[in-house]
């Protein structure tokens, strides 16, 4: 039986993922929620509601949120073993180099990351971008999964996997996230782990073009499973343990994000089988799609490594060369045939 434990927890970033977070976790720990515009917050104080990324979901009564760094690190640095403190950084993986950098010289107990994707400039995965700033010294772990923010801030059940190689974080994060509608799986695959993750928003922006297009249920299905493949092969070279990719943040949060309407990947296809072009879609959206930015690093790096990852290359194609959605779905279907296992 799950033993409930409160828990010091910062959240840092309070975009849509970082409120919904925060909001699940505050009515069974002490919840500090940071984010860095500071007019934005006292908004979001002021109605209890952060109406730019979540509109729609009150604040519960016993969150806090802060634009004050120091006020927001002091809640976990100052926290004592009892109050097993826990730092989450809600950002995007944009984000998350800069704000390692911020923590740099603070003694945090452990850091947790939720966002999904490779490092635009560099190909890396957040948890080598997190080593390279903190070094090995800092328990860390990646929480993910299918999970969409209107839902996880309605209270509506959701299971997510956290992946680290600190046996005592894994545990931690399980004893502060599961519970109530939330289930939380641990492994220790965070290669794993962290490129389903990315690698799916790509493919939520071709199954959305292929919707947008409507070229049929058939042709989602196959974008999925052939998605799926492609996932599991960029894994296996990067060293990831190929069974992950069927859990919750391989096929789970693929099915999720391919499917769901709520995603804003899957909204960027829609948008770009309309013809639209990438900025238009990118500012009318007003939150991040990782998949855009995850497209041209993931075309490099499998380029880099041999990795045939023909969507990935399609979907990079019709965002940053000038394909349309439908030559994209053309030159797909005419590629030669090969052995599905290979
Ligand atoms: N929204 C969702 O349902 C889910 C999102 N995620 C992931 O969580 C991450 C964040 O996504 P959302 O919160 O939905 O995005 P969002 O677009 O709703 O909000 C982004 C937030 O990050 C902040 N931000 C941007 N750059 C930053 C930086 N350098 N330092 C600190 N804060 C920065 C922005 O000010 C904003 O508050 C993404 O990687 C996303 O893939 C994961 C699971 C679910
Ligand atoms: O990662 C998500 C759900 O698990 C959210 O997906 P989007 O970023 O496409 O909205």
């Amino acid at each position: 039986m799950h033993e409930p434990k409160r828990h010091k927890i910062t959240v840092l970033g309070a975009g849509a993922w970082g409120t919904a977070v925060a909001i699940a976790l505050a009515s069974r720990h002490d919840v500090l929620l940071w984010g860095r515009n500071p007019a934005q917050m006292a908004t979001l104080e002021a109605a209890r509601e952060n109406t730019d990324y979540l509109a729609g979901y009150p604040l519960p009564p016993a969150l806090r949120v802060t634009a004050d760094f120091e006020q927001a690190c002091t809640h976990v640095t100052g926290a004592s073993a009892d109050e097993a403190p826990l730092l989450i950084a809600a950002c995007p993986v944009a984000g998350l180099r800069p704000l390692m950098q911020q923590l740099k010289e603070r003694p945090i107990p452990n850091v947790v990351w939720l966002c999904k994707g490779f490092e635009y400039e560099t190909g890396l995965l957040p948890h080598q971008v997190v080593r390279e700033v903190l070094g090995n010294a800092v328990p860390s772990a990646v929480l993910s999964g299918p999970s969409f923010a209107q839902e996880v801030a309605r209270g509506l059940p959701c299971a997510l996997t956290v992946a680290s190689d600190s046996a005592a974080l894994r545990e931690r994060v399980v004893s502060a996230v599961h519970g109530g509608s939330i289930r939380v799986y641990a492994c220790d695959d965070m290669v794993g782990v962290e490129v389903g993750g990315a690698v799916k928003n790509i493919l939520a922006i071709a199954t959305g073009a292929s919707d947008g297009l409507g070229l049929g249920l058939n042709a989602r299905a196959a974008l999925i499973t052939r998605g799926l493949a492609e996932i599991t092969r960029l894994g296996i070279a990067l060293g990831a343990k190929p069974a992950t990719f069927m859990g919750l943040t391989g096929m789970g949060d693929l099915i999720l994000t391919c499917t769901g309407d709520l995603s804003r990947n899957r909204r960027v296809g829609l948008a770009l089988a309309q013809g639209k072009p990438l900025e238009t879609i990118v500012a009318e959206l007003g939150h991040v799609a990782e998949g855009v930015p995850c497209a041209k690093a993931v075309r490099e790096l499998a380029k880099k490594l041999g990795v045939d990852m023909p969507i990935t290359n399609a979907v990079a194609g019709v965002l940053f060369d000038g394909v349309s959605a439908s030559a994209m779905a053309s030159q797909l279907l005419a590629r030669d045939p090969r052995n599905e296992l290979a």
